[in-house]
């Protein structure tokens, strides 16, 4: 008999109740034992769904009070020194203090996991890290488990990839670390240190995470794998090494070789990898088979499933696992709490599998294995024909097709991917048109959320206020934005996106061929979650998103008012997409739905639009070698949905999180005339490579960073405008924060903008000092 388990399931809670917990916390209207005690309550209730699904063990260790890698640090004793904690007396105020800073220290940096949207926060690595031990939280979870009688399995981010993950700082005197696998033998030592005890503990399993290994691993990596897992197998509870995202078949060997009892494949994302590992397979190792797609929220196949894990099971036998191909952290929680209603309804419903129902297929899948069709039981027997006929029903709706959609994609025409005419002389023209100053102030778009906000479109959505009030309130919302932007002295001004829940599901709220959901919340980070909305068929506008809103707001100024639209390739990676036709299709179907609204846009008299790419980088395969094909229809897709316009309209995009240095020719590629990105965390490092590529066109490199609460100041913003100048030229530098002001507060924002605008000012004044002095000699 084959067993079952999940890598991870979401910690956040089917109804956010983390999120809740925490912020109640961090505002200080509860106490800490209240906040342990919801912690411990989602735990418990997510084991007990793994085991009454029929899973042969739960998941310790995938819980965390805001992110699974700080968790690990501090499990380690990992701690950046910069912060001057004991790490064997971390408390969880100074756990929140790493991650979310203080008057005083930056937070530490976060960045995205993968390709994924969830973030972790970074390690910082330096040639005095210590990996002495840390908190007890996982052995304390783990006794509250065996408490709860159930079979446990520990999960751990493995050493490489923690290693891997880090970023090298340099010391308090500046010495650098020369290379992150230098503290390999400090981290092994502590990992050793942890299993050891984990099997003190009576830990069976370890099921330790390894997924740089789907990445393109440089060699040094691959040769710590053997020396690392010789010694961690040591007087250690047997090792399930997790690897997933990708493929992994060009290790097989190497994984082979490794002393460790069992390797979990990504079978979603690399469907073909198996025969590299089947052919020689080592007696008694587990393979743990990925086969639920962990990744998105569609029902699976289960006699698909069941047809190629036959012949696994045929070869393994008990020594064949059933999983979902990575950690169920990347899905909301459950679908039975949705309610069927114009935005979910019953047959698209039937589509789809959050991670409770995920649980449920992999039990199904597992009582299925070599036992007779005939022989099953009638419930699971009636659940395999749900799935079925649900499955068959997808297939064959009329719903999933628009020819009007259809015929457009055909009719597409080379032209349509480009703009009149080349960026030198759309920019004269733009420039004539605006009358801007030398390095133009702006904002990225959103302003604070407040709870007045939300609490007024939840009213909205519960249908305790009219369609009129909700209008008049978003309004007053944007009229009170404009006059802030106007007392500040901001050149380009925003309207705010009041009226939005968030960038994405916004417009997947206003499209055909997507649903979205009540409930469906999958975390970002800490906090924070996204309801990615979900793309079933055909994406078609079938009105206008943002004309209206944007049009209210440019009334209320002379100021240029930037239109503001979330570009096609966010829209696609920030949803969970149709995998019944290429990625690429969805994302050219969203740039013409797009390209209608810049065009309504323009027409509307908005002469700047602002179109998000935030997850451009995100999107880029993992693999090198699938970098080119990702990177060609992306940038075709933004330009479908940008280059519609006249000369004079300047297209603005903004993108954020990224290391944008090795996509630069294709971010050049997409031609917007304007591009603002994230640079001041990592203090303009991210720029030199736009200097260095002589990128052609307007940058806005972001001057402060809107994560933290933390004011800027106006010399270092100023310092950071000197950077930006020694490697952009003067006529092509803006200046802006690093992302949208959604998550600050008025009192915050007021006072950063103001030092940032005074920056811009001085500089201003330095430059026309320099000219005249320059005309003077
Ligand atoms: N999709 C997406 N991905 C992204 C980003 C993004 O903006 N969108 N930004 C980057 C960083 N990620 C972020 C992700 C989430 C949030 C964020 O603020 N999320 C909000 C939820 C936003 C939302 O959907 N809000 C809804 C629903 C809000 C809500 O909870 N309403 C309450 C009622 C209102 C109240 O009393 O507060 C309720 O329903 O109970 C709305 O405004 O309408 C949160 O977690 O708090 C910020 C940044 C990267 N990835
Ligand atoms: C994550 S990128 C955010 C861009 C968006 N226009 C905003 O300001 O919120
Ligand atoms: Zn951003």
């Amino acid at each position: 008999m084959a067993l079952a388990h999940t890598l991870g399931f979401p910690r956040i809670g089917a109804k956010r109740e983390l999120k809740i917990a925490l912020e109640s916390f961090w505002r200080g209207d509860s106490e800490q034992h209240q906040l342990q005690t919801t912690g411990s309550l989602l735990r418990q209730r997510h084991w007990q769904q793994q085991i009454d699904a029929g899973l042969d063990f739960v998941t310790v260790g995938d819980f965390a009070w805001y992110d699974q890698v700080l968790n690990t640090l501090a499990l380690l004793g990992a701690i950046p020194e910069r912060f001057k904690f004991k790490p064997s007396e971390l408390t969880l105020s100074d756990y929140f203090t790493l991650a979310r800073g203080s008057d005083k220290l930056h937070a530490m940096e976060m960045t995205k996991w993968f390709d994924t949207n969830y973030h972790y926060l970074v390690p910082e690595w330096t040639s005095n890290t210590t990996f002495e031990g840390g908190v007890n939280w996982l052995y304390e979870e783990l006794t509250e488990a065996q408490k709860l009688k159930h079979p446990t399995k520990v999960v751990l981010i493995g050493p490489l990839t923690l290693l891997y993950l880090g970023k090298i700082k340099a010391n308090a005197d500046q010495t650098k670390l020369k290379h992150a696998l230098d503290l390999l033998p400090r981290v092994l030592a502590a990992y050793q240190n942890v299993l050891k005890r984990l099997q003190q503990l009576g830990v069976h399993w370890v099921q330790i995470d390894e997924p740089i290994l789907s990445l393109d691993l440089a060699s040094e990596w691959l040769n710590a794998f053997l020396p690392s897992y010789n010694l961690l197998s040591q007087n250690a509870p047997k090792l399930l090494l997790a690897t997933y995202f990708g493929a992994v078949n060009d290790h097989a060997d190497l994984l082979h070789s490794l002393p460790i009892d069992g390797i979990h494949l990504d079978l979603i994302r690399g469907q073909n990898q198996l025969a590299a590992f089947t052919q020689n397979w080592p007696t008694g190792r587990v393979l743990s088979a990925g086969i639920i797609d962990g990744r998105n929220i569609w029902r699976a196949d289960l006699d698909n499933c069941l047809e190629q894990l036959q012949p696994l099971h045929h070869q393994l036998g008990a020594q064949l696992w059933i999983a979902p191909s990575c950690s169920l952290l990347h899905v909301p929680v459950d679908l039975n709490n949705e309610s069927t209603s114009i935005t979910l309804d019953a047959e698209v419903k039937s589509w789809l599998a959050f991670a409770t129902q995920k649980l449920n297929e992999l039990a199904l899948l597992k009582s299925a294995l070599g036992t007779d069709r005939d022989a099953l039981n009638s419930d699971v027997r009636q659940q395999f024909s749900d799935a079925r006929i649900a499955l068959d029903k997808r297939k064959k709706s009329a719903r999933i097709h628009n020819n009007i959609v259809q015929n457009r994609l055909k009719e597409l025409r080379t032209s349509d991917a480009h703009r009149q005419s080349a960026f030198a002389e759309r920019i004269a023209a733009q420039a004539e048109k605006w009358q801007l100053p030398l390095f133009p102030t702006t904002t990225i778009g959103s302003f604070p959320q407040t709870k007045q906000i939300r609490q007024s479109r939840a009213a909205f959505k519960r249908g305790e206020i009219d369609n009129l009030t909700y209008l008049n309130q978003m309004r007053d919302e944007i009229r009170h934005v404009v006059e802030q932007q106007e007392k500040l002295g901001l050149d380009v001004l925003v309207h705010g996106e009041a009226e939005r829940n968030d960038m994405v599901e916004y417009f997947g709220e206003q499209l055909w061929g997507y649903a979205f959901t009540e409930f469906g919340w999958v975390q970002s980070y800490g906090s924070r979650c996204v309801k990615p909305p979900i793309i079933y068929g055909d994406v078609y506008r079938p009105e206008a998103m943002t004309v209206s809103w944007s049009q209210y707001a440019q009334s209320l100024t002379s100021k240029p008012m930037k239109g503001m639209l979330t570009g096609p390739v966010t829209m696609l990676q920030w949803s969970f997409v149709r995998n019944d036709q290429p990625r690429s299709t969805t994302a050219l179907q969203i740039a013409l739905a797009l390209r209608d609204e810049v065009q309504e846009l323009e027409q509307a008299g908005i002469g700047m639009i602002q179109i998000d790419e935030p997850a451009f980088r995100e999107g880029l395969p993992l693999k090198q070698k699938e970098w080119a094909a990702y990177l060609n229809w992306a940038v075709h897709a933004f330009r479908i949905s940008s280059c519609g316009v006249t000369d004079q309209t300047q297209i603005h995009t903004h993108m954020c999180y990224s290391e944008f240095n090795d996509i630069l020719p294709w971010i050049a590629a997409m031609d917007a005339d304007v591009i603002t990105i994230e640079t001041s965390r990592s203090d303009m490092e991210l720029l030199e490579g736009f200097g260095e590529f002589n990128y052609p066109n307007d940058i806005g490199p972001g001057v402060y960073d809107i994560h933290s609460p933390r004011i800027p100041t106006v010399l270092e913003m100023e310092k950071l405008l000197r950077k930006a100048r020694e490697v952009i030229p003067d006529a092509r530098l803006w200046v802006n924060p690093d992302c949208g002001l959604k998550t600050r507060n008025w009192p915050e924002t007021i006072e950063a903008l103001k030092n940032m605008v005074t920056a811009a000012q001085l500089l201003r004044a330095e430059v026309t000092k320099e000219k005249l002095q320059e005309q003077a000699q």
